[in-house]
């Protein structure tokens, strides 16, 4: 691949890292996210799925190489905009504030008016189907109910980039087929651009329309694969032959890069 910088929103220049306990996260990894992509990272545990996304959002340096945003550094969109939005596994929502204020706390951090934080607190609870809900505390809620506010949260800003990591592995089955869905129903509504990590292959061929296969130690980058399937995704395509194919395509690069490493 040639300059990544050009024509990616996130560039992934011949990155590596190196964490202070000698463990090698990630090594030479070198690709162009483009705009308006769902794309997820699917690996093994510990092939350094988080610690790539975690440069995204100007949370780890690399070692070596660098990490773009709009062929800015990550940390300095941050601190410029409300571009990158983050979402984690779990849902993070302080106790002692409603479903609202927690959906407003980013807002409030960059200034403007209340009533125009609370039209946008609306908006984005209605996206996630909470807007019943506006006044009610998180110990009243259920799991699936959480991470939809953590969403809508990270919604409010109006992100370029949604960042999320796992946000579905700690749900029941239901729930998170629900919220899958409706994160592509969003997803195609704000045309943002997604990353979205994930250990999960049916999840990532259901959402996703790239799939970026990693290996572990040192995690590297195994396979970009585009997935052609149309959206808007059902969760009847499961069955289809195509999905099928899909998956065994992502599986054989996941095993590829297991093998490589027992090798070398
Ligand atoms: N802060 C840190 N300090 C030292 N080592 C770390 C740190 N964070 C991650 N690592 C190590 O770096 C490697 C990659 O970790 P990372 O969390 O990025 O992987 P992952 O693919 O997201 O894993 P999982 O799916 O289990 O969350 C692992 O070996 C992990 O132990």
């Amino acid at each position: 691949m040639g300059n990544t910088e050009q024509s990616s929103l996130v560039a992934f220049n011949h990155v590596g890292k190196i964490y202070n306990t000698g463990t090698i996260a990630l090594k030479d990894v070198h690709f162009g996210i483009k705009e308006g992509e769902f794309i997820s990272f699917l690996g093994p545990s510990g092939c350094g799925k988080s610690t790539a996304l975690r440069m995204v959002a100007g949370l780890e340096d690399a070692t070596t190489g660098s990490v773009l945003v709009d062929g800015k550094e990550p940390k300095r969109v941050i601190r410029e905009s409300n571009d990158i939005a983050f979402v984690f596994q779990e849902a993070n929502l302080l106790p002692w504030r409603t479903v609202q204020e927690n959906v407003i706390l980013p807002l409030e951090l960059r200034g403007g008016s209340a009533k125009e934080h609370k039209a946008e607190a609306l908006r984005v609870l209605e996206m996630v189907g909470l807007k019943d809900y506006v006044k009610a505390y998180p110990r009243q809620l259920s799991g699936g109910m959480k991470m939809r506010v953590s969403i809508a949260r990270a919604l409010a800003a109006r992100p370029k980039l949604l960042l999320m990591d796992e946000p579905f592995a700690a749900l029941d089955e239901i729930t998170r087929q629900t919220l899958q869905m409706e994160l592509l129903d969003i997803w195609q509504r704000e045309k943002m651009t997604v990353l979205f990590v994930t250990h999960n292959v049916f999840e990532a061929v259901l959402l996703s329309s790239q799939i970026a296969v990693m290996s572990a130690r040192p995690g590297r980058l195994s396979a970009l694969i585009d997935v052609e399937l149309p959206y808007p995704r059902t969760l009847s395509m499961r069955t289809e032959r195509s999905f099928g194919e899909y998956v065994e395509l992502a599986s054989t690069y996941l095993e590829h890069g297991a093998l490589q490493k027992e090798l070398g």
